[in-house]
């Protein structure tokens, strides 16, 4: 069975995971963490929380804390603290500010928690996973981040719509930055079975129209409500039940890649991993020229913050 610790619980997208995860049969206890002084936040949060189990006939148990030696004997991590952004903000312009967020409590995961998985969600995504990588001391196949698998979503579903398709139908794949630079990979899509670009609905497809749907959605979804919540807290809990039920499925994280994608390496990024009870491992691929372009403008734009990032940490020490 399973123990599952969500750092950040009192924000929107902590609490929201904390429910959806808590479906899940093999997961035993979670542990909801959250600053100190956020403790009766804990307590209202954890109750209302026992309440819908009791109403879903739902087992897991829910405990809380401010203490990072509760952490210990998680068998996997999620890490939501930080700030979010406002609409008219990049996920860039947060890089500092959560960097300094998320090296603190990589530090704390790695002197309390260095046998778990630790899945990041503070945004900038993909470089809040190499500052975790780097400050927690864990081997990279245990720290990656949500990256593009929820744009991945957003794709299926507007895929699913054009064609009037159930979404299970559809297979695809964003890799790259979570954000403006994230790459659709049109040569890894197929409905049914079928390479989408053997339909010949394929060539009314608005594609461009569908991506800046994709990559707006998340400030639009801000604008309108204030955070996004469902989608990211149903994503999460994916990963997690492909992690608890060794599911070997292979979903688009942001994940340590050395030489998996032509001779690109040495960066956190999205990219397809086969995800494990044991971690999570980019599979080797190969792109077409297009794609493969797009996906290296995207690696640059990601080192370079992370640079910035760990020279601004490194300021901090
Ligand atoms: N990767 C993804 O797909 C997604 C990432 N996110 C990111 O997740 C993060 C959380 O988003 P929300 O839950 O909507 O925000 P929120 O504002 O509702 O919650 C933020 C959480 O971080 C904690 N926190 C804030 N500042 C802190 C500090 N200095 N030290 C320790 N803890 C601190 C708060 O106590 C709270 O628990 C944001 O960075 C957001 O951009 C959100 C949605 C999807
Ligand atoms: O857009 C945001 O800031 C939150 C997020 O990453 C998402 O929902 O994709």
């Amino acid at each position: 069975m399973v123990k599952v610790a969500i750092i950040g619980a009192t924000g929107q997208v902590g609490s929201y995971a904390a429910h959806a995860i808590s479906q899940i049969p093999q997961i035993k206890e979670v542990t909801l963490f959250g600053r100190d002084g956020n403790q009766q936040y804990l307590e209202g949060l954890s109750r209302d929380l026992v309440d819908s189990f009791a109403a879903r006939g739902t087992n897991t148990r829910i405990s809380w804390s401010c203490d990072e030696k509760d952490l210990r004997g998680s068998d996997i991590i999620i890490l939501t603290s930080g700030v979010a952004r406002k609409a008219d903000q990049s996920r860039l312009d947060l890089a500092v500010e959560n960097g300094k967020i998320v090296a603190s409590f990589a530090e704390k995961i790695g002197r309390t928690a260095s046998e778990a998985l630790l899945l990041i969600i503070s945004n900038p995504v993909d470089i809040m996973t190499a500052v975790a990588l780097k400050y927690s001391g864990l081997p990279p196949h245990r720290v990656f981040g949500l990256g593009t698998h929820l744009d991945s979503m957003r794709l299926k579903s507007c895929i699913a719509e054009f064609f009037n398709v159930h979404v299970s139908e559809v297979h695809t794949r964003i890799i790259g930055e979570h954000g403006d630079t994230m790459v659709p990979l049109w040569s890894a899509t197929t409905i049914g079975g079928i390479q989408i670009n053997n339909l010949p609905a394929f060539s009314h497809l608005p594609k461009d129209k569908i991506m800046e749907r994709v990559k707006t959605s998340g400030s639009l979804i801000i604008r309108s409500k204030g955070s996004t919540v469902y989608g990211p807290g149903d994503a999460i809990a994916t990963v997690v039940r492909t992690i608890v039920e060794d599911e070997h499925r292979i979903l688009t994280v942001s994940a340590f890649i050395k030489k998996e994608v032509h001779d690109i390496g040495s960066v956190c990024i999205g990219v397809p991993a086969r995800i494990t009870r044991g971690g999570v491992f980019p599979v080797p691929i190969k792109l077409p020229d297009d794609e493969l372009e797009a996906f290296r403008n995207s690696t640059e734009t990601i080192r370079n913050v992370t640079r910035q990032v760990f020279e601004a940490l490194e300021e901090r020490e």
